[in-house]
């Protein structure tokens, strides 16, 4: 349905975003997570035909996003990170004026806009101006307009920014309800926002997919990385002695405890197997008492830490050789410190055309001729 190939985006000499490729297919919720600055709006917006790439091609249904835009855009519909709203419009106004640049046949504009504004919960604001509503209400307006045709693709970049707990968990049970007859795309910096909603995750970080999964094989990716501390009393022999004695461990550090006659160990069982049970009765039947067993185990959230901290295709690589703690301990040192040199660089602060709202009469009367919003 979307296909992203090798795209590239730079900003004079900023690269952005680095070499893309992905696909997106029908009926389910993707995820597109990355840190700020990450590139995910430079994305967003070239997918959606807003921006246009310095290398690479998006098709949307076999569409060229840049040479078909009309056929392409007909199948999206897109909420910026700042929703393109004429303030000085009331809400049902411009979303008439939205309806019409989408070709929307009259006489099924009315019941289209009021099927919207019930989704999205702002019948009762249809009067008022724009400029006068909430950030929330603006927001949601905005949504509105990129639903409005019920277009097969709904992309949706950072859709609960700005908003209260109440209406995020409203957003997002409008993007489940979305998602039974549409694809839909949303991006966001905040993990849990993403884990909560999406099918599948990209995770995108310094311009570059470093991984893109289910959230369920994104948490597998790392759990080679589990390890079960214990705190023994007894001498480091004994303890060894029945490390030895249990099975799928792949190797196991042992040391002094703080407190006398207590010996520490760290154990990394083989392939994210479960060895607590064993580790327990071993130590029992030896009459050498745990004082404490504690199991670590990897979440998302260390999985998107680690690859966006990590930061290059090299640290799934690494993951999966068994090599990602080690790496990635040096490699966040390192990025710590890249990070630091980057933000005394100055951006380029180069505004794009195609990105820019029209603001005067002249310019939204281009964008009427213009049929797609
Ligand atoms: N018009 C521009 N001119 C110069 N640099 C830009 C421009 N737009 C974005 N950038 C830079 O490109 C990189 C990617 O930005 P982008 O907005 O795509 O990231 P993002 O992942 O959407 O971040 P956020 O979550 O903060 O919105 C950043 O370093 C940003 O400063």
């Amino acid at each position: 349905m979307i296909e992203v190939k090798n795209l590239v985006k730079k900003y004079g000499s900023h690269l952005a975003v680095d070499h893309l490729n992905f696909t997106v297919d029908t009926g389910q919720i993707y995820g597109f997570l990355g840190p700020n600055g990450a590139g995910k709006s430079t994305t967003m917006n070239i997918m959606t035909g807003y921006l246009g790439a310095t290398e690479g091609e998006v098709l949307i249904n076999g569409h060229n996003i840049l040479e078909e835009p009309e056929a392409a855009k007909k199948c999206i519909g897109y909420l910026p990170e700042m929703p393109p709203l004429y303030t000085d419009m009331k809400v049902n106004e411009y979303l008439r004026f939205v309806a019409e640049l989408k070709k929307i046949p009259k006489p099924e504009r009315q019941e289209q806009i009021e099927k919207v504004m019930l989704m999205v919960k702002i019948m009762d604001v249809q009067d008022r101006l724009i400029k006068n509503l909430s950030k929330g209400y603006k927001q949601r307006v905005g949504l509105a307009q990129a639903i409005l045709g019920f277009p097969e693709i709904i992309i949706l970049d950072e859709p609960t920014v700005g908003l209260d707990p109440k209406q995020i968990i409203e957003i997002r049970e409008l993007i489940r309800e979305l998602a039974k007859e549409h694809t839909v795309i949303l991006s966001s910096h905040i993990l849990a926002e993403i884990q909560e909603v999406c099918d599948y995750i990209m995770i995108i970080s310094k311009g570059k997919l470093v991984a893109s999964d289910t959230p369920e094989n994104l948490e597998k990716l790392l759990t080679n990385q589990q390890t079960v501390e214990i705190l023994a009393k007894g001498n480091e022999d004994t303890v060894r002695k029945v490390i030895g004695t249990i099975g799928n461990v792949q190797k196991a550090s042992v040391e002094h405890g703080k407190e006398e006659g207590t010996v520490k160990a760290s154990l990394f069982p083989k392939d994210g197997k479960d060895i607590r049970e064993t580790v327990f009765m071993a130590f029992a039947q030896e009459g050498c008492p745990l004082l404490m067993l504690y199991h670590s185990r990897t979440t998302l959230e260390d999985v998107f830490l680690e690859l966006t901290q990590g930061s290059t295709p090299a640290a799934a690589k690494a993951m999966k050789d068994g090599e990602k703690k080690d790496w990635m301990v040096k490699r966040r040192k390192k990025n710590a410190q890249e990070e630091a040199e980057e933000n005394e660089l100055t951006e380029m602060d180069e505004e794009p055309e195609e990105n820019a709202v029209p603001t005067s009469e002249d310019e939204k009367e281009d964008l009427e001729n213009d049929s797609n919003l």
